[in-house]
Parts: C-alpha cells; structure tokens; sequence
C-alpha cells in the first residue's frame, strides 16, 4: 500500500494548475488528468518528480550567474511549490545560497527591477485604513503556522531596502525545517524608505516616501500585531532585518503577549553561542573562561553578547556582573565606554558598558576613541567577532596582535554578504598559521592550511537553527519561545559540532545537514517547551521525536481526488 497522501481537492482545469501550492505540471496522473479538467491542457507524457527536478536543474545550470539562477528559482516557486522544494533540498548546499545568503542580497537589492510576481502580502503605511481587510483577504479560513515580518531597514548588512527578504526567510522554513508553506505568511511592512536611490527611481515597487518613524510607525506595528493576535494567537510571528532602534525593542514589547522571536538578536545569538560552546571545546576550556570582544554593536551586537552572557550564566553558574566583564563591544565610536555618554551608548548596551579608569593610558584618537587594535592588545581576547557590515575590519595587525594572546583565536566574521565579512577565513589562517578557529556568517570554500589539509568553515549562519526554533515552537503549540527553549535548541546544535570529535573539523555541522540539525533542535525546544509548561501539546517526552516528525511538511505530491467540498 501507498502511503502517498492524499488530498481532496476543489479545483479544476486552469486554476489548479496556475496555484504553485497545487501544480504538478507533467506530473498529474492520467486519473487526475481525467478528474481535474487537465488532459488538453498538458502534454501527454506524464513525469516523476525525479524526471522533473532533472530538466528543472538542467535549466537551472544553464544561466551561469547566482542572480539568474535565483530568478528562475523564484519563477520556479510561483509556479509549482513541491518541485521548487524538491529541486532545492536535492542541491541543498548549491542553491541554499542563491535563494538565500548571499545571493538574495543581490536579488533584494534589485527587487524593483527584477520584480515580475507578488509574493505574500503588503501592508503599506498610507494603506493602513484597510489594514484588516487586506489581511484578511489572504488569511481568511487559513490555518496559520507562521508569519514573518521585516519593515526591510537593515536587511543584512546592506542597509535600508524598502521591501523584501520576508518571503526568503520563510521559504528556509521550510526547507530546512519542515514548515508546510501554506500555513505560513509572508509580510513587507512598507513604511517607507530613507534609501535615496530607491526613492529616486521610477521603477521602485515600495512606497516613495521617506520611512515613517516614532508614535506613528508604532501604531502602524502595533495595529498589525494586534491583528496577527486577534485572528492566528497560536502562530509564531518572527521579526527579521529590523532597524537597530526598533529590533529589540519590539521583541521586548511583544514578547510577554504572543509567541515572536526577531531572528537577528536571538537566532544570531544562539548559532554564536553553539559556535564558541564547540569552539571553547576544542581549546578544552569553558564560555566563562573567554575574553570576548564584539566589534559592531548592533542588533547582532547586542543579541550575541546577551545570548552569550545568558550562556555563562546557565551553563557555569556565574553571576550576570561577573559574565557582564567577559565582553568588550566596539561601535562606531571604538570601545563602548562610560565617557561616551548616552548619546552614544545605546540602549540595551548599558550593562556591558567599561569603566573608563580601565583604559587609562590606552591609545585613543584625536576624539578620545579607543580602536579595536588598541582594544585587541589590552584585552588578548580569546574570541573575536565581527557584526560591523566593515569589510576588512579585522586587519592583518589585528589579527596577529590577536594570535599573540592566545594560542586558538576563535575568529568569527559574521556580517553578510560575503563581500562585507570583516576577514575572508584564509587571511585569519594565513595570518594565524593555520591556528584560527573560524566560522563566518556567509559560505566559504575550505582554507588551505600550512601543512596542506583544508579547513573546512562553519557557516554561523542563523538559518542553522532560527528554523529549528520556530518549529520546535510551532509543533509544541507554545504560547512563547522562551530563553530557556533557545538554549535546549542551541545546546543540541552546540553537541552536534564536528570539531568536538575531531579538534581539525569544522566548529558547526555541515550546512548539507542542515535539515537533520534543524530537526535536532525542533526536538529539544519542543522537549523543554513540554517540561516547562508552555507547550499547548502533552506528549510524553519520548515521543516528541516521532510528533515533530509526523508534523514536517515534504515535498512531494500526494494524489489528488476531485472533491467540490475539498481544498481550494
Ligand atoms: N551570520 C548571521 O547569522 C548574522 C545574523 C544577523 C546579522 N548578521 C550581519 O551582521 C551585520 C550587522 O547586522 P545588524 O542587524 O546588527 O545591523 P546593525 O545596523 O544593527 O548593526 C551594525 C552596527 O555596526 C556598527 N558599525 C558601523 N560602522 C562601524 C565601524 N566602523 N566600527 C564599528 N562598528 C561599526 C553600526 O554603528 C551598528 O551599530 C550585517 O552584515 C548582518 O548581515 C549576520
Ligand atoms: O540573512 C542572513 O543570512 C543572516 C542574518 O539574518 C542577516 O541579517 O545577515
Ligand atoms: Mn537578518
């Protein structure tokens, strides 16, 4: 017996097959052919999903450049979501980085002039008056698992984009993690843009008009929160490339009355944290032991040194004084110290502030700044990470003065795209002698050691876990996604770090695993959401595994019986 799903649907003839959810395209069956009103419609030969992901990669690999390829992967997904996914989980390691880091950079940078379809839905600020009728336009009857969201100020590191990167996000959802694409939602906050290029171009799609800030860009987020609560209470609604003043803010605010979670504080947190936990295996000493310095003190500034600080906190029993003196942040304004002032320390940074009678006699420049050499050569920091968007921040000075203090600098250039990573790995392990340990936030090719082996660098990359996440807490039916479920998932990702078994290998598991390692942490944060009660679900802990498992959307196609009460 099979056990091909089946699905009753009541669509027929065009439409079933211009709905990317339902297409099969040449793989309809004869019956279903017959059932659906498709016979003329297609031609004779019917195909596997093997057949079709072949010709599908065939043309794919005949557009040599990353950007077409993630146009016709987009096309792809407006038109038959099983094979889009098929052909992507197939080639895994090949087309995560057209759809996703770094490719989609490229794409969202050029959203406007590439654009050919709508995908998900707008809410626009002059818009706002029907707000809940457009929302509920698309979500109407819908069983929502999940809704991502980005107001497109800081996407990556490439700054204010107007409109996109929702829709990626959400597709590496499921991808990785198994989330039915259609209970998700994609949504583009459109509250304008201060990026002058796009506001002077004819041909962009967002709304002209200079980004709405303070009480009224509030209220226009608060009133699509309270909409998101009212109709979908159990979805998770996940808050990606938000500005610096409004990122954690808005987790801050939310996060006590619905299940959110802003992936750029706390998954970047958590795959850094798994990242130095594999790390600090290898040199055999513990998360209390590093000298960690911080360079960029963003939103991914601020949410590694705090998942990181929590980290010490919970796994060797420090106080949070004591973990608070482990860190050393460098904004704009070189080290964040106390003579700044709260003009320049930002909030939320305060409690990783240093005293200024720490640094007498250091270097400065003519404004009293204290660089990140200068910081590097008083504090021989163990850890050294880059969330800056400055390209070849971490100088060849830099990098050596660091490998004078330490024995295994753990380097970790993390700002995305490629072309903004504070080192490329193979300079840290030119430099370093092949003595870094390293893990970047975008894709690289192994590094060439001294003695000829290669390298391999991890991806610390949040896709690594935010889907594992989000999962956990959507299959849990949990009310939040708590601190304590993202250390269960990122202690999971920490075990499953190749460099513990064998000190040469990568600090983090291949990103070819990605969709085993995702599942590893839905797992544990389902697991912990159960045990401390904010779970909607009341499964024995031993079957969790198998529940998540049942719950994993594949793709693949089903049979489909004709049904006028059934799907649309
Ligand atoms: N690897 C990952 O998973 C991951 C996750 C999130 C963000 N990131 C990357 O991290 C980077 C920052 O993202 P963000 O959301 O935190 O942006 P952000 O704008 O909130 O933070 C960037 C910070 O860098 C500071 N900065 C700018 N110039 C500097 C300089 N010369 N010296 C020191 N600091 C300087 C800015 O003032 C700002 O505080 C981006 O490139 C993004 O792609 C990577
Ligand atoms: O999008 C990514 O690749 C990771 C991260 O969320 C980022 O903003 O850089
Ligand atoms: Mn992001």
């Amino acid at each position: 017996m099979s056990s091909e799903p089946i699905f009753r649907v009541a669509l027929r003839g065009q439409t079933i097959i211009t709905i990317p959810r339902w297409n099969k395209g040449t793989a309809f069956t004869m019956e279903e052919r017959k059932a659906f009103g498709l016979t003329g419609r297609l031609p004779y030969r019917v195909n596997t999903l093997d057949e079709q992901c072949d010709r599908a990669y065939d043309q794919l690999e005949a557009r040599p450049e990353p950007l077409r390829k993630n146009t016709f992967l987009q096309s792809l997904k407006d038109q038959n979501w099983v094979l889009y996914y098929a052909l992507i989980s197939r080639h895994l390691e090949e087309l995560t980085p057209i759809i996703y880091t770094p490719t989609e950079a490229e794409a969202i940078s050029n959203y406007s002039h590439l654009f050919r379809r709508s995908e998900g839905l707008y809410l626009t600020f002059p818009q706002q008056d029907v707000m809940e009728q457009d929302f509920l336009e698309q979500t109407r009857g819908r069983d929502i698992d999940l809704i991502v969201c980005s107001d497109a100020e800081q996407i990556l590191g490439i700054g204010d984009q107007g409109v996109g990167i929702a829709t990626a996000k959400a597709a590496i959802y499921t991808l990785l993690a198994g989330v039915n694409p259609s209970k998700t939602l994609s949504v583009t906050l459109d509250v304008g843009t201060d990026n002058e290029e796009l506001l002077n171009d004819q041909l962009y799609v967002g709304w002209p008009h200079k980004r709405v800030r303070g009480e009224e860009y509030d209220q226009f987020i608060d009133k699509f929160v309270q909409l998101v609560r009212k109709h979908h209470p159990h979805c998770l609604l996940h808050f990606e490339d938000f500005g610096v003043n409004n990122a954690k803010r808005l987790l801050d605010i939310y996060r006590d009355k619905h299940a959110v979670f802003n992936d750029d504080v706390q998954g970047t947190g958590a795959v850094t944290l798994a990242t130095v936990m594999a790390a600090a295996g290898v040199t055999e000493s513990t998360l209390a032991d590093q000298r960690i310095v911080i360079y960029g003190a963003g939103t991914a500034g601020l949410g590694i040194a705090r998942q990181l600080r929590d980290g010490m906190v919970t796994l060797d029993n420090i106080s949070i004084s004591d973990a608070n003196k482990r860190f050393y942040m460098l904004d704009r304004f070189g080290l964040i110290k106390e003579s700044l002032g709260p003009g320049k320390i930002r909030q939320g940074l305060q409690e990783f502030v240093r005293p200024d009678d720490e640094w007498e006699g250091a270097e400065t420049n003519d404004k009293g700044e204290i660089g990140l050499l200068e910081v590097v050569r008083r504090v021989k920091p163990t850890v050294l990470i880059g969330c800056s968007t400055q390209a070849g921040a971490f100088t060849e000075e830099v990098v050596k003065e660091m490998e004078k203090g330490t024995e295994r600098p753990i380097i970790l250039p993390l700002s995305n795209p490629s072309k903004l990573h504070e080192c490329t790995p193979q300079n840290a392990n030119d430099w370093t002698n092949g003595k870094a340990l390293l893990a970047t936030g975008s894709p690289f090719p192994p590094c060439k050691m001294p003695n000829g082996k290669e390298y391999i660098v991890a991806e610390c990359n949040n896709a690594l876990i935010y889907p594992g996440l989000g999962f956990g807490a959507i299959a849990s039916k949990s009310r939040s996604l708590t601190d304590t479920m993202i250390i269960a998932g990122t202690r999971r990702l920490a075990e499953l770090a190749p460099a513990l078994k064998d000190p040469d290998d990568a600090l983090l598991p291949d990103f070819g695993n990605s969709p085993a390692v995702n599942l590893e942490v839905a797992v544990a944060v389902a697991q912990q959401a159960i045990e401390e009660g904010t779970a909607g679900v009341d499964w024995k802990k031993e079957e969790v595994r198998e529940k998540v498992k049942e719950m994993q959307w594949k793709p693949i196609y089903g049979q489909y019986v004709y049904d006028e009460d059934g799907e649309r």
